[in-house]
Order: structure tokens, then sequence, then C-alpha cells
């Protein structure tokens, strides 16, 4: 903060403290207004907003302190820096506690007031730099940053926005890299908990037997190995969103545990016996089908049913071809720059192959995949060569489509083997897209025209 045009409210009932207080803070440059007692100075702070309140506590009318809780609900990042005599100190304690920058002795020297005042001043920019930050965080995070050209991710979008007002438990289900983690972030960065951390632990990647300690904490002592009293991630979540990635994973035990957290909203950290309250929203994660693992015994049904309050299906690339196209222009664009490629597009033979995969990796391949293709092109436009081998083929891992040659097949020249190819994928297309030659066209990347010329071709009508 530049100091010369920082602005500071003076409050108290002795003019003479009032005047010297002018003069040393003038004399450095902060422009100063002032204030007899609190009420004046509630006045004057909703009006001015001062980037500092110099306050007397003891005041006719309304107090010190009053002032202070008024000035606290008018903005709670005020920072507000209380005079007393010693026989105060108490009350100024009391004073810091809710939410005073800090106090000063009566009477006081003027160079320690200018070092208090610069300090507080110091930490306001600082505040105000992280909420910038954080801001600009949850900005990166917000729903717009999920593309999607597709009705169905649409309507799990609102379904998002809705629940992220609550403060329910969501379960967000769908298969790898579909966005599972980026729509609870949206969860936590489009909820009221925004300012509060979004903490995630992926259940899978954290040996069993240190998962509650990485959950819950640990005191000093609780095991071998545990030096010094940790903090877990329900503590680190305190105010915000705890996400639980890949919760099928945990065991039997952890299961009863966190069930006690969601129904108890209180836990203790391993090794501890005190409860420590959990004010945390819990978002968890699956690729797994939980239902199933219930079932099979494999899954707690109390818990089920505690984190199945809302539950989010996120929908596999497959069945929104429209943002394989919006996708990988976006991740082509972003690795090009990323990497100074320069760049323009997909040539019409790449398209079709991206088109044409069905992504079992979903949105993670697509962009490891676009990733590859840009570091392998020489600049200019994208080609078929410059993707993975498997896409490029159109073929993922265990795909029936895998082209074998037959032994009738081996005399055949490469033209009609890739002939014999391309009328089984486009029969495969159409028959997934349940004749829709509108949709088959628009998956295959080809114009509706050339998907009727290539039918009549091909005799596939
Ligand atoms: N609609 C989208 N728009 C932009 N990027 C996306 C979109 N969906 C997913 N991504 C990106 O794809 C990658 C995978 O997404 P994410 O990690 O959220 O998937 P996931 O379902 O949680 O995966 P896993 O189950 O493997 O943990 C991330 O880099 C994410 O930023």
């Amino acid at each position: 903060m530049n100091r010369s045009t920082s602005t500071a409210l003076v409050v108290d009932d002795d003019e003479a403290i009032r005047q010297m207080l002018i003069a040393v803070l003038t004399k450095a440059g902060y422009v100063v207004t002032t204030a007899r007692d609190g009420m004046e100075a509630v006045a004057a702070f909703s009006t001015q907003r001062p980037d500092i309140v110099l306050m007397d506590i003891r005041m006719p009318n309304m107090t010190g302190l009053q002032a202070l809780a008024e000035i606290r609900r008018i903005d709670r990042a005020a920072t507000v820096i209380l005079m007393t005599a010693y026989a105060e100190v108490g009350t100024a304690v009391q004073a810091i506690k809710d939410g005073a920058f800090d106090y000063i002795i009566k009477p006081f020297d003027i160079e320690e007031v200018m070092l208090l005042i610069g300090r507080s001043l110091q930490m306001r920019t600082m505040r105000d730099d992280i909420a910038a930050l954080q801001r600009e965080l949850s900005a990166s995070y917000r729903m717009d940053r999920i593309l999607t050209n597709s009705p169905k991710m649409l309507s799990l979008l609102q379904m998002v926005a809705k629940v992220a007002r609550s403060n329910a438990t969501v379960l967000v289900t769908g298969e790898s890299g579909t966005g599972k983690e980026m729509i609870a972030s949206a969860i936590h960065y489009n909820s009221t908990r925004s300012n509060g951390p979004f903490v995630k632990i992926n259940c899978a990647a954290v040996p069993e037997g240190l998962l509650e300690s990485e959950f819950f904490g640990h005191e000093k002592g609780a095991f071998s190995g545990a030096v010094s009293r940790r903090s877990g991630r329900f503590e680190q979540a305190d105010g915000g969103t705890l996400f639980l990635d890949e919760i099928g994973d945990i065991s039997a035990s952890l299961q009863v545990k966190l069930l006690r957290v969601l129904s108890e909203r209180e836990f203790e950290r391993v090794g501890g016996d005190k409860l420590i309250p959990a004010d945390v929203r819990i978002v968890v994660a699956t690729n797994r089908n939980l239902e199933e693992m219930v079932r099979q015994n494999l899954f707690r049904q109390d818990l089920y049913f505690r984190l199945n309050v809302v539950t989010l299906r996120t929908v596999p690339l497959r069945e929104r071809p429209e943002d394989v196209r919006l996708l990988s222009s976006h991740f082509l664009q972003r690795f090009a720059s990323e990497n100074h490629i320069d760049v323009d597009g997909f040539d019409q033979n790449a398209v079709e192959c991206l088109m044409r995969y069905s992504w079992p990796g979903n949105v993670r391949e697509l962009s490891n995949a676009v990733e590859r293709a840009v570091v392998m092109s020489t600049g200019g436009l994208v080609f078929a060569e410059d993707l993975p081998e498997n896409i490029r083929c159109g073929l993922e891992e265990g795909s029936d489509l895998t082209v074998t040659t037959e032994p009738d097949d081996r005399d055949k020249a490469l033209r009609d083997l890739i002939s014999d190819y391309e009328a089984r994928v486009i029969a495969e297309a159409l028959t997934r897209n349940g004749g829709n030659r509108v949709k088959t066209a628009r998956q295959l990347g080809i114009s509706r025209r050339s998907l009727l010329y290539k039918l009549q071709e091909y005799e596939l009508t």
C-alpha cells in the first residue's frame, strides 16, 4: 500500500491527543480525519472507509469496544488499533480477541505508534493480496472453465450450481478422466465456503496404514514414526471443503470412522482423546460402482447412504462427441502456447481420427494425446501422423475393431483393406447412434453428404 495515500481515522475525546496524532500522521503522509466518540467514529467509518482506525477505549456515548463491534459489522476486515490507559489492558486484550489489530498503552511513544500503524498496513496489504490470489484461483475453477457443448454436461453443471449453494455431501461418480475433480472444485468455489480451503486427498494413493492419520492427523507418539503432532486433512479443510477421491478404496475400519465424523461432525486425532469439531463440507468421488460394492459387502451401506445425499454422474467423452472437437481445439491452443509452437489447428484426417476414437481414458487421454501431437508437430497443422498410434487407427485397448488380416485378406490391395475397415467403423458408429445419420456424421467428423456417399458405396443402407 502506498503510505502517501493511506487514510487514518483518529478517535479520541481528548482534543490534545487528537491534535497530536493529526500532526504526526499528516507529517508522515496520511490523510487524517477525526471523531470525538464511538458514535461519530462509526458514522465516519461507514462513509470514509479509512485504511486504519486509531481509537481510544474509554469515551462518552459509545465506548471504543462498542464502536469496534459496530465497525467490524460494517467491514470485518477493518484495521483498528485501540488506545488504552494501563489499567484497561485486560479490556484491550479482549478487544484483540474481538477483532482489533492491536493496542497501545497511553501515554505512548510516537515512534511506537508509527511502527504499529506501518505494520498493520503491511498486514492489510498482504491480506488484500492473498484475497486477490484466492479470487483469481476461484475464478480459475469457475464453471466456465469446464468447457462443454454437450447438453448432458450442461444439465450436470446446472445441478452443480444448485448443489453448490447447499452444504450437502456430494458423491461424484464417473469414469476416470471425465472431470470428477473439476466438478468437486466447481462445487467448492461456487459455494459459501469458497473463501475457505479446498483440500483433496486421493484415498487410493496413500498406503492403507497411513490413511487414518492422513484423514484425522495424529498426536506425537501415536505410532512409531509419529515424531510430532500433525493435523489431518479434516483439520486443514476447516471452514472449507474436503474432497475424498477414490472413496471406494478405503478400508472397512476407516469406513466406520468416516461414518462417525459424518454423523457426529467431530473426530479425534490418532492417539488423541480430544474431540475436534469438523466444520467441513464433504465431496467424494469414485469410478467404482459403490452400489455393487455394497451388495458385495465391500462398502458399508450406512456410509453409502450418508455419502449419497446428492449424486452427480460425469459423462464419458464418447457420449459427448461435440466436446471432442471443442476440447481438442482448447488443448491444442494451450499446449501450443505452453511449448511455444506455432500451430494453427488440426488437419481434416487428424480431426477424423479424434472423432472416431472412443476415448476410454476420457478428457485426460484426449489432453495427453493432443499434447503429444502438438509436441510432435513441426508447426502449421497437426496431422493424423502426429497423434498416438492407437488413436490414429481409431483403436483403444481391447477394442474389437482391431484390424486383423484374414487368410483371404492377404491378397487384397491396401486400398481394399482400408475400405473394409472404414465400412466397419461407419457401421459401428451408425449402430452406436441408433441409425441417426446426422449424429453419426458429426461423430465421425465427416459431412452428412460424404456419409451418405460412403453408405451407398459400402451398401450399408
Ligand atoms: N470439461 C472439461 N473442460 C476442460 N478440462 C477438462 C474438462 N474435463 C476434464 N478436464 C481436464 O481433464 C483432466 C482430468 O480431469 P479430472 O482430474 O477432473 O478427472 P477425474 O474424473 O477426477 O479423473 P480420475 O478419476 O482419474 O481422478 C484434468 O486435467 C481436467 O482439467
